[in-house]
């Protein structure tokens, strides 16, 4: 700490967070930021090409893409995701001009259109050559990070614009507390409900929160994160929804009501390890323990897209139906003020390249790195890609 600033660093500074290459603090003349998405389906012909677009070349099981494509035709085949980034992109623009801030926002996804060909296209007509990425995904791992910088590269390499445009990414931002606040207001929120749902409940012995996130294979989460910071088996993946979790928890609750940190949407073949324990069958294990209701945090999300509205939603809730358990979901950050404008501090904090000890982060793991190292989460199945956004090998 320099001590200039109270920065909200709940448990204090680490060591390994400290200033380093992997930190920018020089200031770049921005001039847009890329508002990096998934991409979704929005409409019953865009399901299959969609879905082939993002399982080419990765082993998915066919009755997987079966089951999946068939919960995008249970909403007529729309996904919601794209409309929940057309209202992310407003919400930042109407953000950054209340701000006095000259920078636009280009969109582009990853697996659909508008795709990051088309956000790439437009910054080139507008002749921009510095773009700050905003990817929609807080956490370390391939499918959250690395995947979305292998694209930025892949795109610029086939348009013929590298050493032309360069794209920078602010950093994995899950312990940033415009990311965090609306997980705590939302957590207060669901015990504040269930007290009323169910009256006399003790919630030290009859309550339990489930913080759920995309399972992703073993071997990919081992990967996540820097080598030498020794994450141990779940890597920075697991570690950072395990800091995030006891965070919102002692905030939310004083660290009165038990947790887990549990799994979800696990897809590959059965043969191949995925982190577990899948969140349905935590929820089958509660009865039990003699807990009563409970609270399910979507922590590893950062909108209501398909994966919320369907595994969560739909299953998990049936799950503690079915298990005799009352079940609030939390909402997650979506259009919330404090993450829109979390995300704009994000960019200032890498166009003015703000002093390390200056950026706020809720757990010892972060501030995250603004670039990353050469092999930071990359996936052996796949085999290595040059990757946008990263220290030079
Ligand atoms: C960590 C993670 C996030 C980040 C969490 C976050 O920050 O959101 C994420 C986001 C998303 N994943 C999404 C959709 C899909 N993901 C799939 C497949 C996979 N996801 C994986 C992981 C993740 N995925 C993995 C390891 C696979 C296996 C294939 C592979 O190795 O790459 C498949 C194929 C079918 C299947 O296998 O399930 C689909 C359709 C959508 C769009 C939802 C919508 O339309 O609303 C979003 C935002
Ligand atoms: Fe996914």
């Amino acid at each position: 700490m320099t001590g200039t600033e109270a920065v909200p660093r709940v448990l204090g500074a680490t060591p390994a967070a400290a200033s380093g290459p992997e930190h920018v603090t020089e200031p770049v003349a921005y001039d847009a930021i890329l508002l990096a998405g998934f991409g979704g389906p929005e409409g019953q012909d865009d399901v299959i090409p969609f879905l082939r677009n993002v399982t080419r070349g990765r082993g998915i099981p066919e009755e997987r893409l079966e089951e999946v494509a068939h919960h995008y035709r249970h909403f007529g085949g729309v996904s919601p995701i794209n409309d929940q980034n057309r209202e992310l992109k407003a919400a930042l623009e109407a953000e950054l001009a209340s701000r006095g801030i000259d920078l636009p926002v280009l969109w582009g996804n990853r697996n659909w259109d508008p795709y990051l060909e088309d956000a790439l296209a437009e910054a080139q007509e507008r002749g921009f050559t510095k773009l700050i990425a905003i990817a929609t995904s807080a956490y370390s791992s391939y499918s959250s990070c690395r995947q979305y910088r292998e694209d930025f590269a892949r795109v610029l390499e086939e348009k013929g614009l590298e050493g032309t445009i360069q794209i920078d990414k602010v950093r994995q931002f899950f312990d940033h507390p415009g990311f965090v606040e609306p997980f705590i207001e939302g957590v207060r929120n669901a015990v504040d409900e269930l007290r009323e749902r169910v009256p006399g409940i003790d919630p030290a012995t009859e309550m339990r929160i489930l913080y759920s996130t995309h399972s992703i294979p073993s071997t990919d989460a081992a990967k996540s994160g820097p080598a030498e910071r020794g994450f141990g088996e779940g890597g920075a993946y697991a570690a950072q929804h395990l800091a995030v979790a006891e965070i919102v928890s002692q905030e939310a609750t004083g660290g009165v009501i038990g947790w887990d940190l549990v799994y979800q949407s696990r897809s590959g073949p059965p043969s191949m390890p995925w982190l577990e324990p899948d969140i349905n069958d935590r929820i089958a294990e509660l009865p039990a323990l003699g807990v009563k209701a409970v609270i399910i945090v979507p922590l590893g999300f950062v909108s209501d897209h398909m994966e919320v509205l369907w595994d969560l939603d739909n299953e998990a809730m049936e799950t503690s139906e079915e298990n005799g358990l009352v079940a609030v979901r939390v909402p997650t950050p979506g259009t919330h003020a404090r993450y829109v404008k979390g995300l704009v501090d994000l960019v200032l904090e890498r166009r003015d390249g703000v002093p390390v000890e200056q950026r706020p982060a809720l757990t010892t793991l972060g501030p995250w790195y603004d670039v990353c190292r050469p092999g930071c989460c990359e996936n052996v199945r796949l085999g290595f890609k040059p990757a946008a956004a990263g220290l030079a090998p």
